[in-house]
């Protein structure tokens, strides 16, 4: 509203001075005088030029008091190129008060005097302070020269500046778009979360992952004048880490899960289901007759006879099972939501599909988790396990199911 204002009364005494019919508003007439043998024109002045006189003392001593905290506040490093600036602004203006309070020497406008003595002093600035070089070197050297990405933000969220790294990140950051709104980055909805909380977040940008961090620009007091964004590329940091977690939780060999991840997910899963109350069936199987694979076709056949068998079940399971290997040849799903009976029925598919893809036997155990009773995961693989050796004594290809536990409701007493 300021700014609109002081636009306003610089406009309107600008069409005043130009346009002839108003002219007169700023100067009513001119006037010889003879002073001391010279003659001297005045030019007689009009309201609009009191105002002029006025604005243009306002907008100076503004000026000069902000050169003037400048100084006070200047880094010792600055501080004399700051009062050569601050005497620089106030040359003209003292030769004008002068002729304005009619102290000039005969009455004569000093204007054009003070400012060439201004010229002199901003030279002075420019070519022994080197004000004007210095500083925008040292910025570009600091700010351009950080390998983070920096993007500062005005109260209402405005870019007002933003560096190299920066514009890398966000083609869109270009100086012509200085003041534009944030959304020009898009990622609207993840930018007005951030600045709201003051949490970092990661963007896909293209290939890359970037790790944006939001902190609050205050003053002294404490009041949030705007905000800086760092950008960091973590890229490369996602993915180690991503690996790191596929190594913790994965089989090398299969690719299915590891026996950590395995137990992990069977003792969660085995709290919910005594939770909820719902089924939870848990099969242990191992390959007939592994030995023989090695024996005659060598270790790596072995290994790639693995591969193909946790590959051919994994397909024929469903997404909420998981299949983990959990040593040597024998493996692990954990089936939630399924009762014995459903497990046993997947179960001889399973060794059906590896006999007709991989032409190599299964023997598989089964148990449930009995919804009465103290027993956790680790006793359910137990009972499974007995299956298992239960299905090889019987003479492996085939499934066994450990024995369900009677509920004490259902048992029925006999007269
Ligand atoms: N290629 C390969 N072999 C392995 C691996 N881990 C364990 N083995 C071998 O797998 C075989 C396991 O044999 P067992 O399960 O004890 O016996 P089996 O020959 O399968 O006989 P049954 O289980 O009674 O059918 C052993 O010879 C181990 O050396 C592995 O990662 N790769």
């Amino acid at each position: 509203m300021w700014l609109g204002l002081l636009l306003l009364i610089s406009g309107a005494i600008f069409a005043i001075y130009h346009l002839p019919a108003l002219r007169h508003w700023y100067y009513v007439g001119l006037e010889l005088r003879h002073v001391d043998g010279l003659a001297i024109v005045h030019s007689l002045k009009g309201p609009a030029y009191s105002v002029y006189v006025g604005y243009l003392n306002l907008a100076t001593a503004l000026g000069v008091l902000l050169l003037f905290r400048a100084w006070r506040q200047a880094d010792p490093l600055y501080r004399l190129q700051a009062l050569t600036l601050l005497v620089a602004s106030l040359l003209p203006w003292s030769f004008h008060l002068l002729y304005q309070t009619g102290l000039s020497p005969h009455g004569m406008d000093l204007g054009p005097f003070g400012l060439a003595a201004s010229g002199v002093a901003f030279s002075l600035a420019v070519l022994r302070h080197k004000v004007l070089r210095l500083l925008p070197l040292a910025r570009d050297h600091v700010f351009d020269g950080i390998a983070e990405g920096v993007i500062v933000l005005d109260r209402h969220w405005r870019i007002l500046d933003f560096n190299r790294a920066a514009s890398d990140f966000f083609l869109v950051l270009v100086p012509a778009r200085l003041g534009a709104e944030m959304s020009l980055l898009g990622h609207e909805a993840n930018f007005t979360k951030a600045l709201d909380s003051w949490t970092p977040f990661v963007l896909r940008l293209g290939l890359r992952r970037v790790e944006i961090r939001p902190s609050p620009l205050t003053d002294p007091q404490g009041h949030i004048l705007g905000s800086t964004l760092m950008i960091q590329d973590v890229t490369e940091r996602l993915e180690l880490l991503e690996k790191l977690s596929q190594l913790a939780s994965h089989d090398e060999l299969t690719g299915c899960a590891n026996r950590r991840a395995l137990l992990e997910r069977g003792e969660a899963e085995a709290l919910r289901a005594r939770r909820h109350k719902r089924p939870l069936s848990v099969l242990v199987f191992d390959v007939d007759d592994f030995k023989d694979i090695n024996d005659q076709h060598g270790h790596q056949a072995g290994d790639e006879a693995l591969r193909h068998i946790a590959s051919v079940l994994r397909y024929r399971l469903r997404g909420s099972d998981m299949l983990g290997r959990y040593g040597g040849d024998e493996f692990v799903v954990v089936m939630p939501e399924t009762a014995v009976h459903a497990a046993i029925v997947l179960a001889e598919e399973l060794i059906d599909s590896c006999r007709a893809q991989c032409h190599i036997g299964l023997s598989m155990g089964v148990a449930e988790l009995p919804l009465i009773g103290e027993e956790d995961f680790t006793t359910l693989l137990a009972h499974a396990d007995m299956a298992l050796y239960a299905a090889k004594r019987a003479g492996k290809g085939q499934v066994a199911a450990y024995p369900q536990p009677i509920a004490p409701q259902s048992l029925q007493v006999v007269a």
